[in-house]
């Protein structure tokens, strides 16, 4: 089989999320289980997210990038004690990389009233636009695609033998944060150039909505070491497992690489990932006996150090 031939596998959640009859969870269960050994990705129907609020979002999402990059950069995210806000175009170079990516991004997280924790919890910012055309539909979509994120942290439980009690702890206060992305047309054939270069999502599960028919995400095979395209299909989703995931569940769920290379006709293409790490202080429910005792805040500081500073306080209590 030629990698143009391979796929992800498409899973439809539904069973999972409104079972008809005896074995429809199972099933998905295993289906899940099975893509993420072999893929780290997935793409999923029956996920329970209206097209009405993905339409919502990716058009508020069209409506903030249109604003001018003045107003945008009033709201960078690295003067946001939370980093939440906007990044520019070109702020995002990883190791090895030849030039810097090319998206612009806006991050919002949890809607908490005051700064801890060194900004994991705390307030987000809001563009100044009118509360219907950006904050309710983004919010609205923030709280379905979280909710979707821990259902399939739970269905990761599930198959790996683990019971669903253990959210509670898990997603007490979950660090939940969304991003949503602008790539502009791909520059004609400039070598090195990347919407998203090539990478791993360092977190836990991914739920990333791309705008129908604007492919460019691209999925790295290890068997046949090769760069599979994912379609960008009407209400399908693409998950996947980030490193925490690889790690905590001892290599049997994969993280894998992917990067976006903007296919579409010199148009911009948009998408949306909302990432659900888990709580600061929670530590590995993929394998509750992990003597390690690594928490999610753990995980965070130590991705983070770099780019950002953490108070001593916090990264004694995540035991960083
Ligand atoms: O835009 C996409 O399709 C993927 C984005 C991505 O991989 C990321 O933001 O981590
Ligand atoms: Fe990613």
């Amino acid at each position: 089989m030629s990698a143009d031939e391979v796929t992800l596998p498409l899973v439809d959640l539904s069973g999972y999320i409104n079972p008809q009859k005896p074995g429809d969870k199972e099933r998905v269960i295993a289906e899940v289980r099975d893509a993420c050994a072999q893929y780290g990705f997935f793409q999923t129907t029956g996920h329970g997210i209206p097209m009405s609020q993905q339409k919502g979002l990716l058009k508020s999402i069209e409506t903030l990038f249109n604003m001018p990059l003045e107003e945008k950069r009033k709201l960078s995210f690295l003067k946001n004690p939370c980093r939440r806000g906007f990044e520019e175009s070109g702020a995002s170079l990883r190791d090895g990389d030849a030039l810097p990516d090319s998206k612009e991004a806006f991050y919002i997280g949890r809607e908490d009233p005051v700064v801890e924790h060194s900004g994991f919890y705390g307030p987000n910012v809001w563009p100044p636009l009118p509360n219907a055309q950006f904050h309710d539909p983004v919010w609205q979509y923030y709280e379905a695609t979280h909710k979707l994120g821990e259902i399939i942290w739970e269905i990761l439980l599930l198959g790996l033998g683990h019971p669903i009690s253990l959210m509670e702890e898990f997603a007490k206060r979950p660090m939940v944060v969304m991003k949503m992305i602008r790539y502009p047309p791909q520059a004609g054939d400039l070598p090195g150039q990347f919407g998203v270069g090539p990478h791993k999502d360092f977190g836990g599960v991914t739920v990333l909505l791309q705008e129908a028919g604007k492919h460019g995400l691209q999925v790295w095979h290890e068997g046949l070491e090769k760069w599979l395209p994912v379609r960008a299909m009407e209400d399908v989703y693409v998950i996947n497992c980030g490193d925490m995931i690889g790690k905590w569940s001892g290599g049997r769920y994969k993280s894998a690489k992917h990067q976006v290379i903007n296919a579409a006709d010199n148009e911009p293409r948009l998408s949306c990932a909302t990432f659900f790490h888990g709580d600061l202080f929670a530590t590995n429910p993929l394998d509750p006996t992990d003597p390690e005792r690594e928490t999610v805040g753990a995980l965070l500081v130590k991705r983070f150090r770099n780019q950002f500073s953490f108070d001593k306080e916090l990264i004694a209590a995540v035991g960083a």
